[in-house]
């Protein structure tokens, strides 16, 4: 288990535009493999440095995000976390938000930031390694910032909008069969018109800083994941 001791430099307010697959930004992971309850680090002394990488995955529901997310964390050797399959997981077991979480997710409804971030953050500080690939997060400016200030200012390195057509959208979430208490037609609906409302912005911002790649998601699996791959395939810092 990675432990962060976190610093940060100034790299939120930095006004250079950054490259599409942006190395680091100032935030350094401090990777300590003890059991036992740390002991304050001395300049990084006796420890590995690590810079996390995160991808962010957007696009609208059933655009393809966490078919797509697999094959790129297999392919790449990220960590998958679907933030919409961790709020599932809590909501099925004893947490204290479980019936919110349900509630909003049945209403097509986004969960409080604090409670997806929080779900991420665990994972994150959680495991052994320091790429992760988060899918269908972040869907407000909100989510954005909580993200932000949770994370001690780490800003994703690449950000992926899978670009589909509403009608496609809707077609894929009515044939996904997977029990979900959100696919039905008339939330789908809702779904799309917040991703509209609150997502977009947020694309909008990471393309305006220059990590946004838009892929357009129609097509078969196996030729989207074609567009995807060069991203990555490209892009020193994840080697
Ligand atoms: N390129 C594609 N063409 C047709 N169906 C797809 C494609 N990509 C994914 N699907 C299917 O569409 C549904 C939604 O895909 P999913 O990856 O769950 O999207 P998202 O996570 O963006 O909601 C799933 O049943 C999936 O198998
Ligand atoms: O950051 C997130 C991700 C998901 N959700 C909730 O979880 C649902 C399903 O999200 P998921 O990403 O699984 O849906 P997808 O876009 O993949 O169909 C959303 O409609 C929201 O209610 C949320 O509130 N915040
Ligand atoms: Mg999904």
């Amino acid at each position: 288990m990675w432990r962060r001791v976190a610093s940060l430099s100034p790299l939120i307010s930095s006004s250079k535009p950054s490259s599409l697959c942006s190395a680091g930004y100032g935030l350094k992971i401090w990777v300590s493999f003890s059991t036992e309850a740390p002991a304050p680090l001395a300049d990084g002394a006796d420890s590995q440095e690590k810079t996390p990488f995160i991808t962010f995955v957007l696009g609208g529901p059933g655009s393809g995000k966490g078919t797509q997310g697999v094959k790129i964390a297999e392919t790449f050797g990220f960590t998958h976390l679907s933030a919409g399959e961790l709020l599932r997981k809590e909501m099925l077991s004893t947490s204290e938000y479980g019936a919110m979480i349900h509630d909003k997710m049945r209403k097509g409804k986004i969960v409080p930031s604090e409670v997806t971030v929080k779900l991420l953050q665990r994972e994150m500080e959680s495991s052994n390694n320091h790429k992760f690939l988060i899918d269908g997060f972040p869907r407000t400016e909100e989510n954005r910032m909580f993200f932000l200030l949770m994370q001690v200012g780490t800003e994703p390195n690449l950000v992926l909008f899978f670009d589909c057509p509403e009608e496609e959208m809707i077609k894929r979430v009515l044939n996904r069969n997977q029990g979900r208490v959100d696919d039905r037609i008339d939330i789908v609906k809702k779904r799309l018109k917040i991703f509209q409302a609150l997502t977009l912005p947020v694309i909008e911002y990471y393309s305006k800083i220059g990590k946004l790649h838009t892929i357009n998601a129609v097509g078969t699996v196996d030729e989207i994941f074609e567009k995807v791959y060069p991203i990555f395939e490209s892009c020193e810092a994840i080697k």
